[in-house]
């Protein structure tokens, strides 16, 4: 059944045309993910890629495919059955669980449904990504101002998350997972709750912070933004790496 499967994919494309150069941030090397429950349907297949510093790309396919898997396992939320996980030059597959937290901290991440706090500010809900890993109160004063201002958000320090727009909680979200300048930031449907507009502003805020050199990876439905922006595109398809590309398109029917 599953060689049956595999054969029915397409085979890998991949544009070769202008490789980027540089450090890879994340390899993948014949990676296997197998959960317990579901023995015989791997949630990755046998998956091999390169990301390198600085790249902004978009992580694609249909329910199911294997993307959150993907995203987990670069958190080291879980581990892969088989194959090699590198984050710059550490190996996650023998990384200890003592070093994971270390591992996070180089991590940012933007999530559809935000996850901010309630009951605290726009200002605390920032600072709080940097009490919890021991800056001191200067720093905290000094950098969660500078990240509000980046997102666009000096006005709203002192708002709570209810008062807020959609696309404004999601700035929030995105300054908090910025404001320890992390190399790399991971958004998974990070505009998923958004209307068009706004999620034109979200993506331009990402590609602004990929400018001053932070890797960005970004798991994604939204065709009509990964047809317009046209950057590095992987897709999945029943775990499978089925296309890499350079200035991709979207690629599936929804
Ligand atoms: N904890 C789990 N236990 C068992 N099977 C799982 C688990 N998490 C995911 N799966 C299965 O692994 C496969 C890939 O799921 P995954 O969540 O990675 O896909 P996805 O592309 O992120 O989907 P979506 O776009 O809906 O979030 C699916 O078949 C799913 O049912």
């Amino acid at each position: 059944m599953a060689s049956q499967l595999s054969q029915s994919l397409p085979v890998l494309e991949v544009d070769e045309t202008s490789a980027p150069l540089g450090t890879p941030v994340i390899t993948f090397d014949h990676v296997t993910k197998v959960y317990p429950a579901q023995p015989n349907k791997p949630a990755l297949n046998d998956v091999s890629l390169q990301i390198f510093a600085g790249e902004f790309l978009f992580l694609v396919g249909h329910s199911g495919s294997g993307k959150s898997t993907f995203i987990r396992l670069l958190t080291r939320e879980i581990k892969p059955t088989e194959g090699k996980i590198y984050v710059a030059d550490e190996d996650l597959t023998t990384m200890r669980n003592w070093r994971v937290p270390y591992l996070r901290r180089n991590i940012g991440c933007v999530f559809q449904d935000f996850k901010l706090l309630p009951n605290k500010t726009v200002f605390e809900n920032v600072a709080f990504a940097l009490e919890v890993i021991g800056k001191s109160r200067h720093v905290i004063k000094t950098q969660v101002p500078e990240v509000l201002r980046l997102v666009g958000l000096s006005e709203k320090l002192n708002s709570y998350p209810d008062q807020l727009s959609g696309g404004q909680q999601q700035r929030v979200s995105i300054a908090r997972a910025i404001v320890n300048r992390p190399p790399l930031l991971i958004c998974d449907e990070p505009t998923g709750n958004l209307d068009p507009q706004t999620s034109r502003g979200i993506m331009d805020l990402l590609e602004r912070i990929n400018r001053t050199g932070t890797t960005v990876l970004i798991a994604t439905h939204d065709r009509e933004m990964v047809d317009n922006m046209r950057r590095r595109v992987i897709a999945l398809d029943r775990g499978h790496l089925t296309r890499d590309q350079d200035r991709g398109v979207y690629g599936f029917d929804v």
